[in-house]
């Protein structure tokens, strides 16, 4: 592990570590967080999965969470959102490919080489943050658009794993919509069977674990109707008995502004759970 960036940050600092990455095949970053708290002791541990585009950066520099972290005494891990480098295969298009890694582990060739962010977000960088840094056995995940997506699929499909779960903006049903029928198609595969276990819609119709969700969507979102349609969720949870708090915030858009707005939130949210 190599650090590439540190900034002192509201009493703590703002890492940037890079490592060689065995599940993915390829050099990886992921921004991490120390509040002060660290100097007292082992401190909880929020994981952040960002949206389509970004890298370790979009989260560490624009959300405003180290304010939040640095109160309550979490850690913030923010991971990229794909494999990166020469190596690993790429496609036209944002939504597809580096930056695209949709949080699961893809069977299809030539992604399936490297494109595994299931595995890499749930159990390698977990195990690397806790051998490095000082971390209780506490862990919350919460994430933007793709990365809402993959942090409630990650939480339901871990059950006991994470204390807390939240999201900004999800793609809740990426079987159903543009964005994900694209990503899916190409990591997972025609069989759409295959899709169904990384969704979280699906997924919770058979939780096996009722951890409650904390969702904020901006009503104002230009991807709203295509490509996030929280009722679905809505829909699931009421079905299943699911516990769901879905804010829907008038005038708010899909960017960064609309997370730094409620991440203080959500923090609060995170560490209401991982310091009981
Ligand atoms: N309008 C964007 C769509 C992608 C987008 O909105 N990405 C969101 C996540 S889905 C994001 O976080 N972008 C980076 C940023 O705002 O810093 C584009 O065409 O590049």
């Amino acid at each position: 592990m190599q650090k590439i960036e540190s900034h002192a940050c509201f009493g703590g600092r703002q890492e940037v570590w890079q490592h060689l990455s065995g599940v993915l095949g390829c050099e990886m970053r992921f921004g991490v967080y120390l509040p002060p708290q660290v100097a007292l002791g082992p401190c909880p541990v929020l994981y952040w999965l960002s949206g389509l585009t970004c890298s370790e950066q979009n989260f560490i520099t624009k959300a405003g969470a180290q304010r939040y972290a640095a109160e309550h005494g979490l850690i913030l891990v923010a991971p990229d959102t794909s494999p990166r480098g020469e190596d690993v295969v790429d496609a036209d298009g944002y939504d597809l490919g580096k930056g695209a890694g949709f949080y699961v582990n893809a069977t299809e060739a030539p992604w399936s080489r490297h494109y595994r962010m299931h595995d890499y977000v749930v159990e390698e960088l977990p195990a690397l943050v806790d051998a490095h840094f000082p971390t209780t056995t506490a862990r919350g995940i919460s994430g933007h658009s793709m990365g809402g997506h993959g942090a409630l699929v990650v939480a339901l499909r871990n059950p006991g794993r994470y204390r807390s779960v939240s999201a900004f903006s999800p793609i809740v049903a990426p079987t159903r919509v543009p964005w994900g029928q694209k990503a899916f198609g190409a990591y997972l595969g025609l069989d759409t069977e295959t899709w169904r276990e990384w969704d979280a819609c699906e997924l919770v119709a058979g939780a096996k674990a009722r951890l409650p969700l904390l969702v904020d969507q901006g009503e104002a979102d230009e991807f709203l109707d295509r490509e996030l349609q929280p009722s679905r969720l809505q829909a699931a949870c009421e079905a299943a008995g699911h516990p769901l708090e879905l804010r829907l915030q008038p005038g708010y858009d899909h960017s960064y502004y609309f997370i730094a707005s409620f991440i203080g939130d959500h923090i609060a949210h995170h560490a209401r759970a991982l310091k009981e």
